[in-house]
């Protein structure tokens, strides 16, 4: 594995974009009582936070529709019962991040990028509308530059759209660029777009560990990057 400085030949990237769920976040708790308040509302068992954790990744729709089946595959459950039950589970998860967690050593590492002046994105598939909120809620915000949220555009990761949006407001290209998630959606669009990707090894990959979609470097810890 090489070190950050080793990635960029010695020199530090001129723009590095994030993932937010399960890589500056532990937002499962919150995701996970939403979900099960949204069960309960339409009489079902609750699924729980171990079950939720495998089916984070891939925005609230997903998410929604992998409750209902009590499955990661979805593809049988309607759109009347997504529609209905997504409406509930928005309304559920709005509002109320007290159990969700910054994960040890992200303020540190954003702090680092910051005092070096590099410019910083959020590129996540949470619905747009609860990132600020919750970026303010755990004093994230004034990091970033661009927030791109699971809605912002019409496709979302792994498809590579917004890196290459965020890229291009930068005017950095993608060799000069770094990602930090932790998923396989993240790896997938930073390869997507030809961008180094540093995979955190804490974070939601659907039970699977991340390690397996060869990311370019796998830390802990993002401190460990400093
Ligand atoms: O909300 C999700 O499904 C995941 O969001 P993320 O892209 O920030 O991990
Ligand atoms: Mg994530």
């Amino acid at each position: 594995m090489l070190s950050l400085r080793e990635l960029f030949g010695g020199a530090l990237p001129a723009l590095v974009m994030f993932d937010l769920d399960g890589t500056l976040i532990d937002s499962v708790p919150d995701l996970a009582a939403a979900v099960d308040v949204m069960l309960a509302q339409l009489g079902r068992e609750a699924a729980g936070v171990e079950q939720v954790r495998h089916w984070v990744g891939n925005g609230a729709r997903v998410l929604v529709r992998r409750a209902l089946a009590g499955d990661i595959e979805h593809s049988h459950i309607g759109e009347p019962e997504t529609e209905q039950a997504l409406a509930l589970f928005l309304e559920a998860y709005a509002g109320d991040h007290s159990r969700s967690t910054v994960y040890p050593g992200v303020r540190a590492f954003l702090d680092r990028l910051q005092s070096a002046q590099i410019p910083l994105a959020l590129i996540t598939n949470k619905p747009s509308r609860f990132v600020p909120e919750l970026l303010a809620d755990k004093q994230l915000d004034g990091y970033f530059r661009w927030l791109v949220g699971g809605d912002t555009l019409p496709v979302q990761k792994p498809d590579p759209a917004a890196l290459h949006w965020v890229m291009q407001q930068a005017g950095v290209e993608a060799g000069q660029a770094l990602f930090v998630g932790d998923s396989r959606s993240d790896v997938l669009a930073a390869k997507a777009a030809g961008v180094p990707v540093v995979a955190v090894s804490y974070g939601y990959n659907h039970g699977r560990p991340i390690a397996s979609e060869n990311p370019d470097l796998l830390v802990d810890s993002l401190d460990a990057l400093i």
